[in-house]
């Protein structure tokens, strides 16, 4: 059994450790938070017996091995360092890190700790639709690009427009669109055809400074991909990827729950799985397959994979911003 710790006690925790205990392969074990009052709730609600206002103190006498990460994205290097000085394995979520410099930091920490484990929670990639893309792109004969969607109004600009800041609007907190809901598109792109050519990125800026809207262009060899995201505005378009005359259509390319084949002539067949359980199932059980046994060779194969993915799209992340010219707070 995994002994769990975390830190973030916002929504997206809950339904980790949900996800997690559902997987059988993890018990939460420590809860931290910057108040003692939130941690004992969430310990209270979960059953979990340590609670830690602390951060030395939750890192030192925490009985975890592994740490799920949830708080705002400028803070996850931070404490991503931390865990993995005391030897945590490190499930860090999406966008990982802020930029290069920090990533290739994180890389070299652990090239220190061989034994510590590191994982994005790019929970796209890890469903089982995901994988039934990667296979049905093999078979097309023909590949001529893709459309990524992934818009989404969220309650928080609501607060923005009330003249707040919130972390996720922030760019004191590596904030915006691009890295809150553009990172899954990023994913999806990368995760199908690998690493752009070239690539632009057209913001839509919001009082705060951050991206709350935009389009990016990724330039492959034969092909574009458009990704467009947006946290002010919602979309109900499916996202595409084109063949000749047939092409490939997912839901949503955030939360793939369906996927469709479109052939030729325009008849739909739904290929893969219709999901409606949690969101974060597959990667909790994926990432406590490596977990368990490090060492068997096709594990260590889905680890590299992952991890390169991940500094690849930190990479494309960072680029994109620079194009557009979006700075976070200490860049
Ligand atoms: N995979 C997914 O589907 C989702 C992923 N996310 C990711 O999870 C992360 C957290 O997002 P979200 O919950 O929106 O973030 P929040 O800004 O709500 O913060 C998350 C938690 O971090 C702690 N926190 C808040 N502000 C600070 C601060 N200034 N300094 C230190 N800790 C702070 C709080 O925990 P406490 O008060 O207990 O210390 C809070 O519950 C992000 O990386 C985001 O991208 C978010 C939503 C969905
Ligand atoms: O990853 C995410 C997906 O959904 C959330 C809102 O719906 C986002 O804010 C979040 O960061």
């Amino acid at each position: 059994m995994i002994n769990l710790g975390i830190i973030g006690t916002n929504w997206i925790t809950q339904q980790f450790v949900e996800a997690a205990r559902e997987s059988g392969d993890y018990t939460l074990n420590a809860v931290y938070s910057r108040h003692i009052e939130t941690a004992k709730q969430f310990a209270k609600k979960n059953n979990a017996k340590e609670v830690f206002d602390d951060l030395d103190q939750f890192f030192t006498e925490g009985t975890f091995d592994t740490l799920y990460v949830a708080s705002p994205n400028s803070i996850h290097f931070e404490q991503a360092k931390q865990a993995i000085i005391h030897k945590k394995n490190l499930i860090v979520e999406k966008p990982a890190f802020m930029n290069p410099k920090q990533m290739n930091e994180i890389i070299d920490l652990l090239k220190q700790y061989p034994d510590v484990l590191y994982f994005e929670a790019a929970r796209n990639i890890h469903t089982s639709n995901f994988h039934v893309i990667q296979e049905k792109l093999h078979e097309l004969p023909t590949v001529q690009g893709a459309q990524f969607t992934y818009s989404k109004y969220s309650s928080r600009y609501d607060k923005v427009l009330e003249g707040e800041e919130p972390n996720v609007f922030s760019l004191n907190f590596a904030g915006g669109a691009l890295q809150d809901l553009g990172v899954y598109t990023v994913y999806d792109a990368i995760g199908l055809f690998g690493k752009p050519k070239e690539l632009v990125y057209y913001p839509q800026l919001v009082r705060t400074g951050v991206d709350g809207k935009g389009t990016a262009v990724l330039g492959y060899e034969k092909f574009n991909v458009i990704l467009n995201f947006s946290k002010i505005s919602n979309s109900y378009t499916t996202s595409e990827i084109y063949g000749l005359k047939d092409l490939i259509q997912l839901d949503d390319a955030g939360e793939i729950q369906q996927v469709n084949y479109v052939n030729d002539v325009g008849e739909s067949f739904m290929i893969g799985e219709k999901s409606n359980k949690n969101p974060m199932l597959p990667e909790a059980k994926d990432f406590a397959r490596i977990i368990n046994d490090p060492e068997d060779s096709s594990n260590q194969k889905d680890y590299r994979r992952w991890l390169d993915l991940s500094v690849d799209v930190n990479n494309v992340l960072f680029k994109l911003r620079q194009s557009a010219h979006i700075m976070f707070k200490g860049e």
